[in-house]
């Protein structure tokens, strides 16, 4: 048992997909897994462990933004042996050449955060996703035909109220999207020399504010849990 996740040793599966929200993780265990157990519930943040294609896997939602996310990978990682990470989240779509019907799979995340700075001794790091990850990712998404997209993204602090110049700087860098953790999620990854990857289904186009229509995120939600869990059990 953590100070956060009031599980018992031995709960966690090697691998856990974690979205941001609770019953996210309830939906994706009562779906895809078999013969899923509830293994906490400390704050009503829900994590199972179960079995899909008959590799026993967990589901863990990890909360918004870069402290929460932090305290629970922190607490998986140290606290439960948990050697691979995949983040299942939602996002705005930032570059033109987004389709929001694809999943998009962070190659890295910049951030406005500090919170890198500090753990890297004030210098920028480069926060990337797993290679191996990645590559199983890659290779899934084209022998399933999910449409996926890879490529750079950004971490934001802020969900509301993003300075003036913030989206212009994101698509002159041609980033795909941004949201709360990936870098976080990365950066801890790498510290614990763990596994991470990040895919993201756009809910909002954050340069039109257009949203997808409700069939439509469905789907794109059902291809990127599909794609985390397939990517899961290829990368053994
Ligand atoms: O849908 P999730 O995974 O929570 O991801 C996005 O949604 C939340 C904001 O609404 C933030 O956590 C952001 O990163
Ligand atoms: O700007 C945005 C839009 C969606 N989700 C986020 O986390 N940030």
């Amino acid at each position: 048992m953590t100070p956060h996740i009031n599980a018992r040793p031995g709960d966690f599966a090697d691998t856990v997909i974690m979205p941001g929200d609770p019953l996210r993780a309830q939906r994706i265990a009562e779906t895809y897994l078999t013969d899923a157990r509830r293994v906490c519930d400390t704050r009503n943040m829900f994590g199972y462990t179960g079995y899909y294609k008959g590799k026993r896997l967990s589901v863990m939602a990890h909360g918004m933004g870069i402290p929460s996310v932090s305290i629970y990978v922190h607490e998986l990682i140290t606290g439960f042996e948990v050697k691979t990470l995949i983040r299942v989240g939602t996002c705005g779509a930032v570059d033109d050449g987004v389709d929001m019907r694809n999943v998009i799979v962070a190659t890295g995340a910049g951030t406005s955060s500090s919170v890198n700075r500090d753990r890297f001794g004030g210098y920028d790091y480069a926060a990337v996703a797993d290679f191996d990850l990645l590559r199983h990712c890659w290779t899934v998404a084209q022998h399933q035909q999910i449409p996926a997209q890879f490529g750079n993204t950004f971490t934001n602090d802020l969900l509301y109220d993003k300075p003036a110049g913030m989206l212009p700087a994101l698509r002159k860098m041609n980033i795909l999207a941004v949201e709360m953790e990936t870098s976080a999620l990365y950066t801890l990854a790498a510290q614990h020399r763990a596994r991470a990857l990040s895919l993201l289904t756009a809910c909002i186009n954050s340069n039109t504010g257009e949203e997808p229509a409700e069939e439509q995120q469905q789907t794109a939600l059902d291809n990127m849990f599909r794609l985390a869990l397939e990517t899961a059990i290829f990368s053994d």
